[in-house]
């Protein structure tokens, strides 16, 4: 390893220490079983713990199947625990609410509204004033630079476009939390670049706590305060490492040492995993 900065591996503290200062997110002893037309039983996550600090930018990565998008929709209240409890802002997930705003890979725009109606939907449902309405929208569509195609419906756009909506709808609620499964995961490369730039602008200004679940380790290093390594069979926390990169962070950043260490390491660990399955 040479010269290489070696990154020290986060220790999660136990999780009593937290308890007079809420985590953003955290997500206490989670177990999901489903079972299967036979009756067998499977275990998608085993007693699962971590906590994520509020305004922090924390990307799970694993092997397929290890439950990582279970695990969002345990925590966007889509699905319950079979064990164990998940608290956003200290209030336990009971349902799905407008605290945690979601954009997944496939596209989830509604195709019948235009780009400005997708964005004020929550606004709207939430009874705010059409000027504030207004006001928040022309906010977001500037941040995610579609103000010029607010009229456009969803067909007109490009998957980059559309998630551009979806990250600008899912803010525009002021969400506690956003939860991001695979945003980019449908792109080709060179907008999947261009969004992650775009995504860690928006999220610089909006500072909100992001949990974002990738495959792509250099997106996940690119992006994370902390990348969340997790194993399969059962689903579990492997490992939880800080991504010692200062921000703002460009594209350069993956050639530099640090990068390619944390890399490594993460690399380490899923390989660790599939050797533990073969
Ligand atoms: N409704 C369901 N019924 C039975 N098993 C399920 C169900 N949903 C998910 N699973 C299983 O639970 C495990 C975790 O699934 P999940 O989709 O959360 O994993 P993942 O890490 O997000 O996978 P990928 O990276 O491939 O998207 C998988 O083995 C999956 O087959």
């Amino acid at each position: 390893m040479g010269a290489l900065a070696v990154t020290k591996p986060y220790t999660m503290p136990a999780l009593s220490e937290y308890a007079d200062v809420p985590a953003r997110l955290r997500v206490d002893k989670v177990s999901l079983r489903y079972q299967s037309p036979k009756g067998e039983t499977f275990t998608a996550l085993d007693q699962v713990s971590f906590e994520v600090p509020d305004q922090q930018f924390a990307v799970i990565v694993g092997p397929s199947g290890c439950g990582k998008s279970s695990l969002l929709y345990l925590t966007a209240g889509l699905a319950e625990p079979s064990e164990g409890e998940i608290y956003v802002g200290g209030q336990k997930v009971e349902g799905p609410g407008a605290d945690r705003g979601m954009v997944f890979q496939s596209y989830t725009l509604f195709p019948w509204l235009t780009v400005r109606q997708n964005v004020e939907f929550g606004l709207k449902r939430r009874g705010l004033p059409s000027n504030e309405i207004n006001t928040i929208v022309e906010h977001y569509l500037g941040e995610v630079g579609l103000k010029n195609f607010a009229g456009h419906f969803p067909k007109q756009l490009s998957g980059g476009m559309m998630q551009r909506v979806a990250i600008a709808r899912a803010l525009a609620n002021d969400p506690q939390i956003l939860l991001m499964d695979e945003p980019f995961g449908a792109l080709d490369s060179q907008t999947r670049l261009q969004m992650q730039q775009l995504l860690l602008r928006v999220w610089g200004h909006s500072k909100k706590t992001v949990v974002f679940v990738t495959h792509d380790i250099d997106e996940a290093v690119l992006l994370g305060d902390r990348v969340y390594v997790m194993g399969a069979r059962p689903g579990r926390i492997k490992q939880i490492l800080d991504v010692p990169i200062a921000r703002p962070r460009t594209l350069d950043v993956v050639m530099e040492p640090e990068f390619i260490d944390m890399k490594r390491q993460i690399l380490g660990l899923l390989h660790d995993d599939l050797a533990e399955v073969h």
